[in-house]
């Protein structure tokens, strides 16, 4: 089987620290973001890149100390940081929390970043499980935008639902999570159709492997190994840096006419054999059965 390298000129510290802040300082003074999943990984970073650049920022999630982590890093000299703890599938308590946070201030950014799933193939998912997935990464979306709506609609703002590479192609193990998330990009699509008039965007973006501090090493060490070796063509995880900084552009001016779209930040593994379709998983030699792939 063929594996994947990164490009030999664009390795080591020099590339993974290269500097992805390409945006004008200040570009989003005056607005307010909120942000889902905001107390780690991909959420934390987007939370501290739009403070950076003056946003006023209100965060979503469940663990506190996360969220307090996250009030710490941010920087206090431009934008400003403040959270709340809910579970994003609580409808009444997360409509509650959208409302207060945002009565004064409107929404000019929404990005709905809480989600996760469990690795399983389709005969070891229960009823429960699939709902449980669902709930987290579509239901809970859906009451999320649909309480901010009449926010975003002040000032014409934009949605952008953090997705997951593969979500219009399958990849083994996620079929509840890529059920879920192909909704999302179908509600997002409808959605851009529906609010184009009050000057709302909605747009997906999906993230390939992204190894950030919140998973756990035996995870973070598979990804790295196997995963983003054997299934993403540019032979490296995404920063979430990168992420972050397409967040930030789509909500600024020179985003106005983005809707609508799903954009793949994943080196092409949505081209490749599929992220997840390593010839095992979890990747231990017992588990290989190479007849199923
Ligand atoms: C650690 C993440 C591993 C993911 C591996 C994917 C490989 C690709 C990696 C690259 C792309 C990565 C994308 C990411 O999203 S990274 C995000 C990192 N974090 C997570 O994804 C963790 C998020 N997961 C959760 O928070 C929970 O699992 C979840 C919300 C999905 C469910 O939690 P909840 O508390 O609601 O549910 P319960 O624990 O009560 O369980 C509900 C039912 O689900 C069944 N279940 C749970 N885990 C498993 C499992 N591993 N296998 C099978 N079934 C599982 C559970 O048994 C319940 O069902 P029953 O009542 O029928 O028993
Ligand atoms: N890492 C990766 O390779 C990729 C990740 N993604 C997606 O990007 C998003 C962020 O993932 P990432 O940063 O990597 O992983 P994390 O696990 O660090 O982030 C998930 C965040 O969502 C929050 N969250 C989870 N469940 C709930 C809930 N029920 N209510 C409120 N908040 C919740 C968690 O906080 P708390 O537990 O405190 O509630 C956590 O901060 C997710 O949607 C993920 O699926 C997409 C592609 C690849």
């Amino acid at each position: 089987m063929r594996t994947y390298r990164p490009h030999p000129q664009q390795s080591g510290r020099a590339w993974e620290v290269a500097d992805v802040k390409v945006l004008q300082p200040l570009l989003l003074a005056g607005t307010h973001a909120v942000v889902t999943g905001a107390g780690s990984g991909i959420g934390q970073e987007i939370c501290v890149r739009l403070v950076e650049l003056g946003a006023t920022v209100t965060g979503i999630g469940r663990n506190e100390s996360a969220l307090q982590r996250t009030a710490e890093l941010v920087g206090s000299e431009q934008g400003s940081f403040r959270w709340f703890s809910a579970d994003v599938r609580d409808c009444a308590q997360v409509r509650s929390i959208i409302s207060e946070a945002s009565a004064e201030l409107g929404i000019d950014l929404l990005v709905n970043n809480a989600g996760g799933q469990f690795y399983a193939e389709a005969d070891q998912i229960s009823d429960n499980g699939f709902r449980a997935v669902v709930d987290l990464n579509l239901n809970a979306v859906f009451t999320v935008i649909s309480e901010a709506k009449q926010f975003l609609a002040r000032r014409g703002g934009s949605i952008v639902n953090i997705s997951l590479s593969g979500v219009e192609r399958g990849s083994v193990g996620l079929a509840h999570s890529l059920a879920a998330r192909a909704g999302v990009l179908a509600m997002t699509k409808t959605l851009a159709l529906e609010w184009a008039h009050l000057g709302i965007r909605v747009n997906c973006l999906a993230p390939g492997v992204v190894i950030s501090d919140s998973l756990p090493d035996d995870i973070a060490s598979s990804l790295r190994d196997h995963v983003v070796p054997e299934s993403v063509p540019a032979g490296r995880p995404t920063p979430t840096a990168d992420v972050a900084e397409f967040v930030a552009f789509i909500a600024s001016p020179a985003g106005r006419m983005i809707t609508g779209q799903l954009l793949q930040i994943d080196g092409a593994a949505h081209l490749g054999r599929g992220l997840h379709m390593v010839d095992e998983w979890p990747p231990a030699e017992e588990s290989c059965d190479e007849s199923r792939r």
